[in-house]
């Protein structure tokens, strides 16, 4: 299987502070990839290393092999705020991605802004914030990219003009081959559109993997206060007489000290988020 990110011991630092911190990661190709966590954990920062708009402060990236900007041609990048030139309009999009993209697909872009019913010569100032996300993603599919990455694309969108955009991506990565990297807070889209997932909580990975796995690989367990807990812990509350504990574990629980709890991708996601003031998941302590 080819791998379109790599990334080994991966930091990028900002003066003394730490935007991205020993990140070794392995993203397969031809996956849909969600990259989620709390404001401000290098979301962005991991997304700019990967198209060479920064350098790395230690550790190494690899984009579809080659050290990025290498293969700038072959990604495509819709960056934070979906960004459009305001005095361009559509049309003049379309004329500058066709300039600069070797690769560029007309015929795709013209039928994907002709459906989208986008007027060519409207302003892009004048487009509403979805139009102007579906414009950019327009420029991105149609640049027939290897790699699409997307920052935070449908922040900004209504749940139709969401739903619309993530339907249109879900078209072009069945359509081309494509992989993609899409970062947004919002879990429930990523578990629609995603098959891999990755959590950065302050500047570290947290967890990465397939959401199927990450499902089936985690649960609630509850029990008497400080009888340990099975697996590998992630978070903890605690009752005068109850400990609650969601653990990294596969496979069945049959210790009756434990009442056992399906969690949804959203609550393991969430759990991972809590302990953005606590060590990392490995440095903690697994009892079993
Ligand atoms: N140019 C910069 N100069 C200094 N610090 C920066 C700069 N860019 C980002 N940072 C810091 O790096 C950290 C990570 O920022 P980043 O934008 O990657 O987070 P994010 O996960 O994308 O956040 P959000 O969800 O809010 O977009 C933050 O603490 C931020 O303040």
């Amino acid at each position: 299987m080819s791998t379109v990110l790599r990334a080994v011991g991966l930091g990028k630092t900002y003066g003394r502070r730490a935007a991205l911190d020993d990140c070794t990661l392995d993203i397969p190709a031809g996956r849909v990839v969600g990259l989620v966590g709390p404001n401000g954990a290098g979301k962005s920062t991991l997304l700019n290393l990967a198209v060479g708009m920064l350098a790395p402060t230690s550790g190494t990236i690899e984009v579809l092999g080659g050290t990025p900007p290498e293969h700038l041609a072959k990604v495509g990048y819709v960056a934070q705020d979906t960004p459009t030139y305001a005095h361009l309009t559509v049309a003049d999009h379309l004329a500058l991605g066709e300039h600069l993209n070797p690769a560029w697909d007309a015929d795709l872009a013209r039928r994907r802004i002709e459906r989208l019913g986008l007027d060519p010569r409207q302003r892009a100032r004048k487009l509403s914030g979805g139009q102007r996300a579906q414009l950019a993603l327009t420029l991105g599919i149609a640049k027939r990219p290897e790699l699409l990455i997307l920052d935070e694309p449908v922040a900004s969108l209504d749940p139709l003009a969401r739903r619309e955009f993530l339907q249109d991506l879900m078209e072009a990565v069945a359509e081309q081959e494509l992989s993609v990297i899409l970062s947004s807070h919002l879990v429930s889209d990523l578990e629609r559109v995603c098959d891999h997932l990755i959590v950065l909580v302050a500047s570290r990975v947290r967890l990465a993997g397939d959401l199927d796995d990450i499902v089936s690989g985690h649960v609630r367990v509850s029990g008497p206060r400080d009888a340990g807990h099975p697996g590998e812990l992630v978070t903890a509350s605690h009752t005068d007489v109850q400990s609650t504990y969601v653990v990294r574990y596969d496979g069945p629980i049959a210790d009756p000290t434990w009442n056992v709890g399906h969690l949804s991708l959203e609550d393991i996601v969430l759990a991972y988020m809590e302990q953005r003031r606590e060590p990392a998941v490995r440095e903690l302590e697994s009892v079993r």
